[in-house]
């Protein structure tokens, strides 16, 4: 399966993100992608006071996806969004995905979310605003299972290592808005990790550059194969790069290295 990851710049104004978004998904069908995945917050990354009003899963934002499934016959998973939360204050951070007929196949809501403090680098309370999911999600993406997480869940190796045994997931897949200062040191280190222990495919897309206000993300979206070799790794600028999954290989390394069945519990 050739999957592509869109790095993409969101900003402050959701209909360019919007479009932008929908160009990136027609280089990755150009480029016989069959799945594309998009990064965190590819409807907004701006100041809270200018955020677009937060919709549900029958929204625009949702259409908008479903139609670009259709229109460009491609999986997509849409990064994610702010789909309204349970009360007025919180919205929930959250990811669908599109088969190529249109049809929303799976939902997933971030379960960590970001509240740190890191002295004159990053200060950030993502539970001011945000409601965390308590669900776990394994999708079937072109007969392959897919276990689906949002940044900072990057952190957490329990929640793969559950997406990998109990949900029997082949693919890992990481939208992320990873901001420079953690990024620079920690990305690529997590996303091999995560891909080296769980013996499984990683696709991981970032927001690159920087959006309002003073937020600079780390970019680098890339694929990692289950030996925790980077397949495909983006410049750092806005794009798609693509690579092959190749399942065949990964049915190989836990077989020769069965170290997911050597587990002592
Ligand atoms: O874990 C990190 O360093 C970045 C996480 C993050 O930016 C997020 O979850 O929005």
């Amino acid at each position: 399966m050739r999957v592509a990851v869109c790095q993409v710049n969101s900003r402050a104004d959701r209909d360019e993100n919007l479009r932008v978004a929908r160009d990136q998904l027609e280089r990755a069908a150009a480029a016989g992608a069959e799945l594309a995945v998009l990064p965190e917050y590819v409807d907004y990354l701006g100041p809270g006071d200018t955020a677009p009003k937060p919709e549900g899963i029958d929204g625009e934002f949702a259409q908008f996806f479903a139609n670009a499934a259709r229109e460009l016959g491609l999986w997509v998973h849409a990064g994610s969004f702010h789909e309204s939360g349970p009360d007025a204050r919180r919205t929930y951070n959250t990811s669908l995905v599109f088969d190529p007929s249109g049809g929303l196949v799976a939902r997933y809501r971030k379960i960590h979310l970001y509240d740190v403090e890191i002295a004159d680098r990053v200060s950030y309370q993502e539970s001011r605003s945000v409601a965390p999911g308590d669900e776990t999600v394994v999708a079937e993406i072109a007969g392959v299972r897919t276990g689906l997480s949002i940044c900072y869940d990057l952190r957490f190796p329990e929640l793969y290592r559950r997406l990998a045994v109990e949900g029997e997931a082949r693919v890992l897949v990481v939208p992320a808005a990873f901001m420079m200062h953690t990024g620079r040191d920690h990305w690529e280190v997590l996303l091999r990790a995560r891909a080296i222990e769980n013996q499984c495919y990683v696709v991981a897309a970032g927001q690159i550059g920087d959006h309002d206000p003073g937020r600079t993300c780390f970019g680098r979206s890339m694929v990692v194969d289950p030996w925790g070799t980077v397949l495909a790794q983006a410049p750092d600028t806005v794009g798609i790069v693509t690579a092959e999954l190749d399942l065949d290989r990964l049915d190989k390394i836990r077989t020769e290295l069965p170290s997911l069945a050597n587990r002592r519990l």
